[in-house]
């Protein structure tokens, strides 16, 4: 058994204000290959919430909720939160862990999901942090990424009862055939085929959530929709499809196929956003504006699903998640995909090739060590 001294909230970050919506969408994409107008538009988003993204107060709120519930099962361990991108940055607080005289800490990331931006990514900030800290002659703690929950149970519950409670804002004659509809941010098709250890991984993660909602709401063998959000990147680079609005199209268009295989006119749909555990900025933005306009334009009843936020089931699945590395019990799957990111090999979730970003531009990725257990 193996033992732990603090516990890491690893985040993306976001900009808190308008003056930091340019160089925090810089510091995003660089050597990304992102156009320049896609960058003009996302501005746009934060913008149109005078610049304060709400990823910040929502990890904030977490924090506090896995703080109580750390007192309540008394886990004694200090609890610590960082990001990739915008304060307070992953260097900083590993610094103020190693002053701490931290030596050894569990790390959550905000993706429940594997693939190289929900995953290894991750990873690659805690090696670089570790590698520019030694660089000041500081010893970084050692950090241990917590697994993969997509399909904890904690956090299917949570979503779970999102989904109740926004069909029970449907009109009750449009709840029983209201569309299910789940969401996650698309990636490049490449960036899905080399997601895992063989492949597919983020795919198959975000199926998984999707099918144990919809079977926690409505019974096993449950009908639902899997499609994707926040596509970026060049028009000619595929990405997982359909996006939400394509998708609300379609189904106003031809109606939903039923199980005797005929055509239902789709009056009202539910999306829950489970691909993302928290109200992010492409959830207020891609959904609640976009898609419900969609929505609006098509006549088509339309009820967004919370996040998991902190819900305490979700909240107390996590410190689950944190219980099962402190005392070694064995991992629970829903999905039967079994326990992901734990000990992936050093090829798993590679950086995608960038063919549009000048070499130069791409920041050195340390190595990552192919197990941490
Ligand atoms: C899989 C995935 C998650 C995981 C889900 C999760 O972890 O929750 C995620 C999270 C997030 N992405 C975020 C923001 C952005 N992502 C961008 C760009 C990209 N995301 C990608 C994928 C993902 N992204 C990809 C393949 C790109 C293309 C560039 C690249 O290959 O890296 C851009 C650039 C502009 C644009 O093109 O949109 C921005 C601003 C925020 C913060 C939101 C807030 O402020 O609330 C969060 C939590
Ligand atoms: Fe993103």
């Amino acid at each position: 058994m193996s033992s732990f001294d603090a516990f890491l909230l690893l985040s993306f970050g976001g900009p808190q204000g308008p003056d930091e919506v340019m160089p925090f969408l810089r510091k995003v994409t660089a050597g990304r290959g992102i156009p320049d107008e896609r960058l003009t538009d996302v501005a746009q988003h934060y913008l149109h919430y005078d610049g304060v993204s709400p990823i910040t107060a929502q990890n904030e709120a977490l924090l506090l909720a896995l703080t109580k519930e750390f007192e309540r099962r008394s886990i004694t361990l200090p609890l610590y939160f960082g990001n990739r991108n915008w304060h307070p940055f992953l260097a900083d607080t590993a610094r103020t862990m190693a002053a701490d005289g931290i030596g050894r800490a569990l790390v959550l990331a905000t993706s429940a999901t594997g693939s190289y931006s929900g995953c290894r990514q991750y990873r690659e900030d805690l090696a670089r942090a570790t590698v520019d800290l030694a660089g000041e002659g500081v010893s970084a703690p050692e950090f241990v990424k917590l697994r993969h929950y997509f399909d904890l149970p904690g956090f299917i519950e949570a979503n779970a009862n999102a989904v109740r409670d926004a069909l029970g804002q449907l009109p009750p004659e449009q709840r029983e055939d209201a569309r299910l509809i789940f969401t996650a941010h698309s990636i490049p098709d490449s960036m899905n085929e080399t997601a895992g250890p063989t492949g597919g991984l983020y795919l198959a993660e975000h199926t998984a959530t999707a099918r144990l909602v919809a079977e926690a709401v409505r019974g096993p063998g449950a009908q639902f929709d899997l499609v994707w959000q926040s596509r970026s990147g060049p028009p000619r680079v595929p990405w997982l499809a359909p996006d939400i609005n394509d998708h609300l199209r379609g189904l106003a268009a031809s109606g939903a196929a039923t199980t005797s295989g005929e055509h239902a006119p789709v009056r009202a749909v539910v999306v829950a956003p489970t691909g993302f555990i928290s109200d992010h900025m492409e959830v207020m933005w891609d959904l609640d504006n976009e898609a419900a306009e969609t929505a609006r334009e098509l006549g088509l009843g339309f009820v967004r699903a919370a996040t998991a936020g902190t819900d305490p089931a979700f909240v107390s699945g996590l410190v689950d998640l944190v219980e099962e590395r402190l005392s070694g019990r064995e991992p629970v799957s829903l999905s039967g995909l079994g326990v992901c990111g734990r000990d992936c090999p050093s090829t798993c979730c590679p950086a995608p090739l960038r063919p549009t970003a000048e070499p130069a531009a791409q920041p050195a990725r340390p190595a990552v060590p192919a197990t941490e257990s």
